[in-house]
């Protein structure tokens, strides 16, 4: 018999603080030469995916997260999370490597209020948890279920650190699976999409 949602949400909130201890613990141990080298250069299929239209949709990393923005720096567009109000719903608005970043209402920084909204084609997810069949944790707001819900054409990269796997994540009818996974040391395809 499948778990209670009530069962499910409560192994979630378990795994998370696991994982956040984990992810906290490796990154502070990383080694110089991994520091320097992971998550700067896209995957060779991520490139081959997208053209000058393409408009990917990056995160600035908080606390332990990895830093992608070298790695998106020079990419035709980008556009990054925005929160109006720590109620209003999660959209992207473009940002450009170098323009200004505010203090967001959830604790991350976030391009002007006044920058254009638009929707990427490929989003660059962080990750709380992982597994290899496309499922995920994050932060536990739903921001990015919701988000996927809404926009299921966008192709979901999670973005983690290698230690942030486990066998099998729990999953709830609203968890939308990733595509593909990029830790410090593999790319993993996780759907059919890739
Ligand atoms: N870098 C980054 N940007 C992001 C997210 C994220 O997870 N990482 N988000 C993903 O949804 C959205 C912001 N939503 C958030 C929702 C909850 C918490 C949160 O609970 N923060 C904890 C600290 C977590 C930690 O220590 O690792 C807190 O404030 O107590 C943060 C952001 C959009 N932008
Ligand atoms: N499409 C959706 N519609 C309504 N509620 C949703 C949707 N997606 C997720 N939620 C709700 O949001 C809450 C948090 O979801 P979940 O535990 O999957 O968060 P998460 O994946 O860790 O967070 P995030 O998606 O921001 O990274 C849950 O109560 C879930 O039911």
């Amino acid at each position: 018999m499948p778990d209670a949602p009530s069962d499910v949400a409560e192994q979630k909130q378990r795994l998370r603080e696991k994982l956040r201890f984990r992810r906290r613990h490796f990154a502070a141990n990383l080694d110089m030469i991994t520091r320097m080298s992971a998550f700067r250069t896209l995957p060779a299929p991520i490139a081959a995916l997208l053209d000058p239209n393409s408009l990917v949709g990056a995160y600035v990393a908080m606390g332990a997260e990895p830093d992608i923005v070298p790695m998106t720096a020079d990419l035709a567009a980008l556009a990054l999370p925005h929160h109006a109000s720590r109620l209003d719903e999660m959209t992207f608005r473009r940002w450009t490597a170098g323009d200004s970043l505010f203090d967001g209402p959830l604790g991350v920084q976030q391009p002007s209020d006044d920058s254009a909204s638009a929707v990427p084609d490929l989003i660059f997810c962080p990750l709380v948890g992982f597994d290899r069949h496309g499922g995920r944790i994050g932060q536990g707001g739903g921001h990015y279920d919701r988000w996927f819900a809404a926009h299921p054409h966008a192709l979901r990269i999670g973005i983690g650190w290698s230690v942030q796997e486990v066998d099998a994540m729990p999953l709830e009818a609203t968890d939308m699976p990733l595509d593909a996974v990029l830790t410090e040391q593999e790319f993993i395809v996780t759907g059919e999409r890739l």
